[in-house]
């Protein structure tokens, strides 16, 4: 006995779709389709980056037995989130604007152990002869008010396509474990109310940022005198760490 196919689609989906004007529907698939080819590239500019850093971060554990990067993660903005940045800013709603006014479309962050190894990673990045930098912004070396701390390094890498290569740009943020758990902190407090973070949390804020701070130079101080290098207390340590 045959029965129906299972429905692709929603009852009330397929009203929906048979409310809209056929016109408006196609135009909607044609954004789509648009969407898409423009939002790819993105993505490989991603897959670059975070290849050029696992090489590094590799080429490190094997040859020097130390791995100055704790973790990668990338991110693709979302539509929306664009959609929203382009109305904060004031951009015309084109491809072709949207992509010379938003830079972080593509983000990738590498969080490192001590703030050397920010200077260090970003150093060997941005060296490599591929890797073109539009823009460089040291948020450790001058802190946001709210005492936001991150090197961040807008940079372009050509992705090579059937239609030939084309220079993606990519936001790389690198921070340390402390700035990292600062920021993803202060980032659900601030979604959570709205931007509008009561006086006396942002107070709290602003003075965990000086004290994670102060934790990356103790913390660095401490790698130095256990590798060797001095440090800038000369205290004794004991046994292993
Ligand atoms: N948690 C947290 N993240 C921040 C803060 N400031 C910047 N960021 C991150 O860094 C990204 C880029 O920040 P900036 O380089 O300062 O860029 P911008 O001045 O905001 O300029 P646009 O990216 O063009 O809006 C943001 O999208 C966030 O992901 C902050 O105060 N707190
Ligand atoms: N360069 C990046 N690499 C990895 N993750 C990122 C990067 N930039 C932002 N993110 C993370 O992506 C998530 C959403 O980002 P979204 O694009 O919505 O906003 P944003 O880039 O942080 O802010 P804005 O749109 O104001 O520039 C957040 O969790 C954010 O921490």
């Amino acid at each position: 006995m045959d029965s129906d196919p299972a429905p692709l689609l929603s009852t009330r989906a397929i009203m929906a779709l048979q409310s809209i004007d056929p016109a408006t529907l196609s135009e909607v698939q044609a954004f789509r389709e648009d969407f898409a080819r423009f939002i790819m590239p993105y993505k490989f500019g991603i897959d670059e980056i975070s290849t050029k850093v696992s090489i590094l971060r590799e080429e490190f554990a094997e040859l020097q037995d130390y791995n100055p990067i704790e973790h990668i993660s990338s991110r693709l903005k979302s539509a929306e989130s664009i959609e929203q940045k382009v109305i904060r800013k004031n951009c015309e709603p084109s491809f072709e604007a949207i992509r010379a006014a938003i830079t972080d479309i593509a983000g990738v962050r590498i969080v490192c152990s001590f703030v050397s190894d920010v200077y260090r990673v970003f150093e060997l990045l941005t060296a490599q002869e591929d890797v073109h930098v539009l823009q460089v912004k040291d948020y450790i070396a001058h802190p946001k008010p709210n005492g936001y701390k991150s090197l961040h390094v807008i940079v372009e890498v050509p992705v090579f396509l059937s239609g030939g290569p084309v220079a993606v740009p990519v936001e790389v943020q690198l921070r340390t474990v402390a700035m990292d758990f600062w920021a993803s902190l202060e980032h659900k407090i601030y979604y959570k109310y709205d931007g509008e973070v009561p006086e006396a949390l942002l107070r709290d804020l602003t003075a965990a940022a000086g004290t994670a701070g102060q934790l990356d130079i103790t913390m660095e101080d401490i790698h130095r005198q256990v590798r060797g290098d001095g440090g800038a207390a000369q205290y004794a340590l004991p046994v292993s760490v």
